[in-house]
């Protein structure tokens, strides 16, 4: 009776993954930007700029530990690992995956999106900046998936393989 938790820089795939994972094993899916937006009825974006980094911070530990339950797959936001207290949760209340990409994959993949604060500015810049303060945290998962060179389905598949044994 599972949770499955999904971690990795923005553009990973976590949301689209947590998806396609969720409705194969018949788990329900949360994922904590939408539900962070569904329970403030803003924006992430409008939350960063209202509230600050920091008060999101707080506002998604909340949303982790809240929808940590059985049968659930969550993804969550790229930035779920900068607290050392959500790494613990993460490595001791269900199984945590890493989906990693590599930052040119990031760039093609969120380049036109306007939906992440932190990449405002120069994103190249940005996500070559976040991912090196932020890889030695990703890899702290015991379940590390590469992600750049295969589809959002290849992806799942393999997150399904190297998990069976946990679930
Ligand atoms: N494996 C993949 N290959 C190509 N594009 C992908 C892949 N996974 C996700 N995407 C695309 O990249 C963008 C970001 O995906 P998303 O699931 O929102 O990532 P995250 O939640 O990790 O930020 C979306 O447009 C999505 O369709
Ligand atoms: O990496 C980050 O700090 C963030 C990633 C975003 O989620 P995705 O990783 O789903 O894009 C979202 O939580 C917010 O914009 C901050
Ligand atoms: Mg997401």
């Amino acid at each position: 009776m599972a949770v499955i938790f999904l971690t990795g820089f923005m553009g990973a795939g976590k949301t689209t993954v947590g998806q396609l994972l969720a409705e194969q094993y018949g788990y329900r899916f949360i994922d904590t930007d939408q539900e962070i937006e569904r329970l403030h009825q803003c924006s992430v974006r409008t939350i960063f700029q209202e509230k600050g980094e920091a008060q999101f911070r707080e506002i998604e530990t909340e949303v982790l530990q809240k929808e940590t339950t059985s049968k659930t797959v969550l993804s969550t936001g790229g930035g779920i690992v900068l607290s050392k207290a959500n790494r613990e949760w993460l490595s001791k209340e269900g199984i945590w995956v890493f989906l990693h990409v590599t930052p040119e994959e990031i760039y093609q993949r969120v380049k036109d999106d306007p939906h992440r604060p932190l990449l405002d500015g120069d994103p190249q810049e940005r996500i070559q900046s976040l991912f090196e303060q932020r890889l030695s945290l990703y890899n702290e998962a015991p379940i590390v998936i590469p992600t750049s060179e295969f589809t959002p389905k290849e992806v799942t598949v393999e997150v399904m393989n190297r998990i069976a044994h946990l679930i």
